[in-house]
């Protein structure tokens, strides 16, 4: 065997290799011209495509351009008698021959799968350590002789390694269990519940970057569509599909999502207000769906009269019981309400041209088009059958009491209904104060009127906090995709949110998706975990409580004396990697003026120039997905506080201990929560 220096200036030089493969690729790329693409569109699209394809080839010097290699068996049969290097993206040397192979092609499965007890055809699996881009180190395993590692250093040394930015990818080091869920084939869709820091953000947009790549042919209409929670969120995340080569797919909140339906129509519409948290509830209940659906058809009126069209020195006559008729089955094709509105006129005209022909004339199709545009027809099908503007209706039934009571008759009782009629005089769709709860309602009347086009795949994180109406208004955008829902049922801190899986599943019609559980946790050091994990028997009983794999003994310190702060701060910004100071919402200025000789910037707000972007100071309730290496946690028993009832109190404050890689101090005045207290 040959001696690890040397393995390792083989692999270097194979390293080496690749690179200089991956520039004559870009270099190719860069010596097309796009003018020869015949017209100027055509120009324009082999312009944008060359310009994909080159930043898609694009080489960071940090980034390791691959991060294992498959040794198959080539005494098992079937098996490629080949060595593979398995990395973010293939690389072919002059002759085609792959230097590298993309990570999620199937001849790389293997280097997420293989077991000792099922090696794959593999006889040896290895990974590589890399430090700023450089390699460093390697792991053998030798499957086909039943050697497997139980413990990566790799892997520790992957996690640990201290956090700069945003989010990063975790190709290298994605785990079987989550792989299964990586790979599951396009027409599948899955929930996934887990644990703080299982990897469920990671799953799910390597997932996207997996379908992206495996189904481009079937996705390249459709496309991928990813929703998180908030835009600080989306930003944390934003940069790991472009580090995976894949630019594409859209990433948005769910109200983002509706609000585009809203500003759409009327462009000066905003977000305006916050609904107390009753109203939001009952805004965000599925009743409302129902609501809807009766107030959009209850446009449609009952005729008291036939249609008469006059034509030359004719009138031709549609009798009330024929429109009627004509009315009824619109109603009942399940085509939308605008659709069956717009297919109204041509209809009505045919009825005419029935007549015409009885009376022995013989119209064409133009005749029938110039009754259909007739003005008797038009204003027919405006009186029986309006147009709706979703925004409108909205306005109205919240603002108009009777309109709602037929509405939501027997579905809503009387103080429900008086709790969503909005104060004050009505608005305009443009300036009116809507809430998020208001905006989702919106889109769901829009999708009433007009079927909503479906994404190809939808991925939809913290899906916990979603209420059924918003989980509506995902679904939506997934009715011939499927969907990837990731979420903690004991991180839910909306009073809206999901208490159970398969409900949320139903909402968003994908009942029978699968629901898997990740328990093993990669951020959370164990004694931070199981700190936090004494909270699980109040705020979700029914979960298994997450096990930390890393070895390296966590730091927790809960230390009396908020003062302390500053001294603190000191300590931890004087280490590698981020610092996250998170705060009761309420405290996060003064927090902020505490530690005013560090400049941090404070989450949510503008971070300005002067600010060091390494420390954050965190309002609570946009602690969510976000993780720092260090995390100093201040005044937990106010953070619980804060929240309208103690059981949402306490899984925000599950949120906010769960969000350290390396270390976790807690400063508190006030005694800690009693929940916290070991168990006797
Ligand atoms: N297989 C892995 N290899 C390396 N790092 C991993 C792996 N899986 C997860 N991680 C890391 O663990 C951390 C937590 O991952 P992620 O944020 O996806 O978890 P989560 O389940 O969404 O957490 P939460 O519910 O707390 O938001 C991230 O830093 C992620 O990169």
């Amino acid at each position: 065997m040959p001696a690890p220096d040397a393995v390792l200036r083989a692999e270097q030089s194979h390293l080496t290799r690749s690179r200089a493969a991956l520039a004559r690729m870009r270099q190719r790329v860069d010596a097309l011209d796009p003018a020869a693409g015949g017209d100027r569109i055509s120009r324009e699209v082999l312009a944008g495509t060359l310009e994909a394809r080159r930043q898609a080839l694009a080489d960071d010097p940090q980034v390791p351009l691959f991060f294992g290699r498959l040794d198959y068996d080539v005494t098992a049969e079937q098996t490629p008698d080949e060595t593979f290097h398995v990395g973010r993206r293939h690389v072919s040397d002059e002759g085609g021959d792959p230097l590298v192979v993309d990570w999620r092609a199937p001849v790389s499965l293997p280097f997420y799968r293989a077991s000792r007890t099922e090696p794959m055809g593999l006889r040896r699996r290895r990974r590589y350590g890399f430090s700023a881009g450089a390699m460093t180190s390697f792991e053998d395993e030798r499957l086909a002789e039943g050697d497997a590692l139980e413990h990566s250093a790799i892997l520790e040394a992957e996690i640990e390694r201290p956090r700069t930015g945003p989010m990063r990818d975790i190709v290298a080091t994605i785990q079987p269990e989550q792989d299964v869920i990586v790979r599951a084939g396009l027409d599948r869709s899955v929930c996934v519940q887990g644990a703080p820091g299982t990897g469920k953000t990671a799953v799910g947009l390597h997932r996207a970057a997996f379908l992206l790549y495996a189904f481009r042919r079937q996705l390249a209409r459709g496309g991928v569509l990813v929703v998180g929670p908030n835009a600080s969120f989306l930003r944390y995340i934003g940069d790991v599909l472009p580090a995976l080569g894949e630019l594409d797919a859209r990433q948005t909140t769910p109200v983002g999502l509706c609000l585009e339906t809203l500003t759409g129509r009327h462009p000066k519409a905003a977000v305006r207000a916050d609904d107390d948290p009753a109203a939001a509830v009952l805004k965000g209940d599925a009743r409302m769906a129902e609501v809807l659906r009766r107030a959009v058809w209850g446009h449609v009126t009952a005729p008291t009269e036939g249609l008469v069209v006059p034509r030359g020195s004719s009138r031709w006559r549609v009798s009330v019981l024929e429109v009627e008729d004509l009315l009824a089955e619109l109603r009942e094709r399940g085509v939308r309400y605008g659709a069956a509105r717009a297919m109204l006129p041509q209809r009505l005209a045919h009825l005419v041209l029935l007549q015409m022909e009885r009376r022995g004339e013989s119209p064409d199709d133009r005749v029938q088009d110039a009754v259909a545009r007739s003005r008797p027809v038009k204003a027919c099908v405006d009186a029986l059958w309006p147009a709706v503007d979703p925004a409108r209706l909205v306005l109205r039934l919240t603002s108009d009491a009777e309109l709602l009571a037929a509405a939501a008759d027997g579905l809503l009782s009387a103080d429900e209904q008086a709790m969503l009629l909005r104060p004050g005089p009505a608005r305009a769709p443009g300036t009116a104060r809507w809430t998020p709860a208001d905006v989702v309602l919106v889109d769901e009347a829009a999708d009433l009127v007009e079927r909503e086009p479906s994404w190809g795949h939808v991925v939809v994180d913290e899906a916990q906090d979603l209420s059924p109406m918003m989980l509506r208004a995902v679904g939506r955008r997934a009715t011939t995709g499927s969907v990837t829902v990731l979420g903690d049922l004991a991180q839910a801190t909306t009073p809206w949110g999901v208490r159970d899986w398969r409900e949320a599943l139903a909402h968003l019609g994908h009942p029978d998706a699968v629901v898997d559980e990740l328990t093993r946790g990669f951020r959370v050091p164990g004694e931070v975990i199981e700190l936090a994990a004494r909270l699980l028997p109040h705020v979700a009983p029914g979960l298994a409580p997450p096990v930390s794999v890393r070895r390296t003994p966590g730091e927790l310190v809960l230390r009396r004396g908020v003062e302390a702060l500053p001294d603190v701060v000191r300590e931890v910004v004087a280490r590698p990697g981020s610092v996250g100071v998170i705060a009761p919402d309420a405290r996060v200025a003064e927090v902020v003026g505490a530690l005013a000789e560090h400049s941090p910037a404070a989450l949510g707000g503008d971070p300005g120039p002067e600010t060091d972007p390494r420390l954050q100071v965190v309002p609570a309730t946009l602690a969510k997905g976000l993780e720092f290496d260090h995390v100093v946690l201040v005044e937990p028993a106010a953070l619980v506080a804060a929240e309208p009832d103690r059981a949402t109190g306490l899984r925000r404050l599950y949120v906010c201990l769960t969000r350290a890689v390396t270390s976790l101090v807690v400063l508190h005045d006030d005694d800690l929560p009693a929940e916290l207290a070991a168990p006797a």
